[in-house]
């Protein structure tokens, strides 16, 4: 979408910094959001679910930041929180140089018609009982706008805009595919012409063929109307064509934030190379080059008690000391590429003294051939793989990696569509 790449030289690691805040159409600070546990008859919490546990981000104008990371690492919950559908716990979010962390529903109104969001399920997110006409037209209703030469010409000639047919009117969601169903989600979507749109997941209840078409239509409009997005996927695959950058997720946490290139081509953070090595490599002369994979053992941790210090060492083949007391920061250790790792893949050690592998890093990971993977009709699904949390890693022969493989609700949420429609 747009080009955001940058020159490639080392420079100092540094605090993430924000590029000028013209270019900054949303910006997130310190961002969480906890679900409180409650028990007994006076509710008394007794704990929370860490969905969004502080994460710092800019979304620039004019491009498409892709956000992934496995299933419960709270995608879906920081997509709703920045397009406050879900109040933040705390930290702050800025759209257009407004502060509007704590606007009531009230003051958010006029802001909807800059803010909108489109939801995964296509099937869920229509009212069956409502025609397309009146589910497309909902968002003149809710702010009072009345669109020059009227609803019905504007509705068709949105629907039009997405590839459907303006007759399509006075029809039911029930008589669309899933695919013709996402692009009349889209197309209400767009029917303010909003500044941002957060897509929650927007492909993926949608037939592999369908997926490209619809997210060819995202990206062309995205030209034709200047939109900004901000794109939640599980599937590595999708994000990857669309995103000029994307941020890595794992239990609340963003572990890593890079151009897309950057991050395809030299990723840092262990955990984004295992869902890396889960997306099927597309040119036919690299694949077969890496007969090897390692398999990531164990679960994802619960976010209601997450791991101390970096929350992927109890995964990670790399960890050491340093990854169980610390929790390393976001730092730019390459000009558009943040990374969270006290050692990170294709960079410099950034705690070289500590060398001693934890013993759970040895059981971290486990290196198996593709071949052998095959053989015994392992080999996951990429999606599969990736939301199962049991990612796949390539062998690497970085030093630093080298020596680790050697070595081995209570709260009701949001009525999502409630404000939209
Ligand atoms: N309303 C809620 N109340 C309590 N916990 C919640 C609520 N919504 C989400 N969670 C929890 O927050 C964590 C993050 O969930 P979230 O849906 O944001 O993750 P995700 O990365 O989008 O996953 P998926 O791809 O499965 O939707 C999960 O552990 C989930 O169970």
């Amino acid at each position: 979408m747009s080009d955001t790449n940058k020159t490639d030289d080392a420079v100092t690691p540094q605090q993430a910094s924000p590029s000028s805040d013209r270019d900054v159409l949303l910006k997130v600070e310190g961002l969480q959001k906890h679900f409180p546990i409650k028990k007994g008859i006076l509710q008394r919490q007794v704990g929370a679910v860490k969905a969004v546990d502080g994460i710092d981000f800019e979304v620039r104008k004019g491009e498409t930041l892709g956000v992934v990371g496995e299933s419960g690492c709270g995608k879906s919950t920081m997509g709703r929180v920045i397009t406050r559908l879900q109040d933040p716990t705390g930290g702050q979010v800025t759209f257009e140089g407004q502060d509007i962390t704590h606007l009531s529903t009230a003051k958010m109104r006029p802001l909807r018609r800059d803010i909108q969001m489109i939801f995964q399920d296509p099937y869920g997110s229509l009212n069956p009982r409502h025609t397309i006409g009146s589910i497309v037209s909902a968002p003149f209703r809710l702010q009072g706008v009345e669109p020059e030469g009227g609803v019905k010409k504007e509705v068709q000639r949105l629907l039009e805009l997405v590839g459907l047919s303006p007759e399509h009117y006075n029809r039911y969601p029930h008589e669309f595919s899933g695919g013709q169903r996402q692009r009349i989600g889209i197309a209400r979507a767009l029917a303010l012409k909003p500044k941002l749109v957060v897509a929650d997941e927007p492909v993926s209840a949608l037939d592999v063929s369908i997926q490209a078409q619809v997210v060819n239509l995202m990206d062309d409009l995205q030209e034709e109307l200047g939109l900004t997005y901000v794109i939640i996927a599980h599937d590595l695959s999708v994000v990857r064509h669309v995103s000029d950058r994307v941020a890595v997720m794992y239990l609340g946490k963003i572990v890593e934030l890079a151009d897309s290139s950057k991050l395809y081509e030299t990723p840092m953070h262990p955990y984004t190379k295992a869902l890396m090595s889960a997306v099927p490599v597309p040119d036919p002369g690299r694949r077969g080059q890496k007969s090897e994979r390692i398999l990531l053992r164990g679960d994802v941790p619960s976010p209601i008690a997450p791991p101390p210090g970096c929350r992927f060492h109890t995964r990670c083949w790399k960890a050491t000391e340093i990854c169980r007391t610390t929790e390393p920061q976001l730092l730019e250790l390459r000009p558009g590429q943040r990374v969270a790792c006290h050692h990170p893949e294709n960079f410099a050690d950034q705690a070289p003294q500590d060398t001693v592998l934890l013993s759970a890093a040895k059981e971290a990971s486990e290196l198996v051939g593709e071949a052998v993977l095959e053989d015994a009709g392992k080999t996951p699904a990429p999606e599969a793989e990736a939301e199962a949390g049991t990612g796949a890693v390539e062998e690497t022969t970085a030093p630093e990696a080298k020596t680790a493989t050697e070595a081995a609700a209570t709260e009701e949420p949001a009525d999502e569509q409630g404000d939209q429609i």
